[in-house]
């Protein structure tokens, strides 16, 4: 694990913020450990298998590292294939209609697909408290909010959490196919949100927990990028684009001045 950089006072000020944009999967909700999980089992099985197939040696995904730096925040598909890269395999893309396995890059994320529905099915979510109340403090200054996501299953997951009435704007997974956004760390999903705010990108902030997420902040022009961290990558988030990172929202201060 990166050494952690110290955590800052964090500020929206509203002179300048104007709309607030937040990712989903772990910083509004709960979730960005069921997909870590999720995508663990599903590669292990892979790497297990390829294992026995080519004899090189077992080295098993990291729920922590290797899904920050690969899989975190990034469309499924853009997921299995960064993460194999990284490990020199290839597999052949196949087909997003895929059925679950092992035999292409489609069938593996449908795999995993189908763990986290499972999941989500059986244990529902929960949101994040200090996020929450964050975006109550937003709206009751009349900031616009929104919650964007590269999953497909983020407007199920913020109903299952109970908060998806706070929410302004919802930009997920099944916008990006359908309008054809390319994945964080390109900024496309946040402007998508920010268009749809109705506020510039530079009188917007966006606040993300996942490097590519930060990453897609800074290259966005926003005015301000919000890290969170809640296991230990703050040095990270900084040094992929974050202005200021937390390890919960619940301490930021929302200001008039400045
Ligand atoms: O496969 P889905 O649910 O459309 O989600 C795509 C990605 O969404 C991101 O929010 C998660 O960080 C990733 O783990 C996930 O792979």
């Amino acid at each position: 694990m990166a050494a952690s950089a110290p955590a800052r006072v964090a500020t929206i000020p509203l002179q300048r913020v104007h709309a607030v944009i937040f990712d989903t999967d772990g910083v509004i909700t709960d979730t960005a450990a069921v997909h870590a999980a999720a995508w663990k089992r599903t590669f292990d099985t892979f790497l297990h298998a390829h294992t026995l197939l080519t004899g090189q040696r077992y080295e098993p995904f990291d729920p922590d590292v290797d899904y920050r730096r690969y899989v975190d925040g990034k469309p499924r598909f853009a997921g299995v294939v960064d993460f194999l890269a990284a490990r020199g395999i290839t597999l052949p893309p196949g087909d997003p209609a895929d059925p679950p396995g092992l035999g292409t890059a489609h069938a593996l994320g449908n795999r995993k697909d189908r763990l986290f529905a499972e999941h989500l099915a059986r244990y529902g979510a929960a949101a994040w408290p200090g996020t929450i109340r964050l975006v109550q403090r937003l709206r009751a200054h009349g900031v616009r909010v929104a919650a964007v996501s590269a999953s497909r299953h983020a407007k199920e997951v913020l109903r299952a959490a109970g908060v998806l009435e706070l929410f302004d704007v919802v930009v997920d997974g099944v916008d990006c196919a359908r309008l054809g956004l390319p994945g964080k760390p390109d900024p496309a999903l946040f402007l998508e949100a920010a268009h749809r705010l109705g506020v510039p990108p530079a009188q917007a902030a966006v606040v993300e927990d996942a490097l590519a997420g930060v990453a897609a902040g800074r290259r966005g022009g926003f005015a301000l990028v919000i890290g969170v961290d809640r296991t230990g990558h703050a040095a990270e988030l900084y040094a992929n684009g974050a202005d200021v990172v937390v390890p919960d929202l619940g301490e930021v201060v929302v200001t008039e001045q400045g």
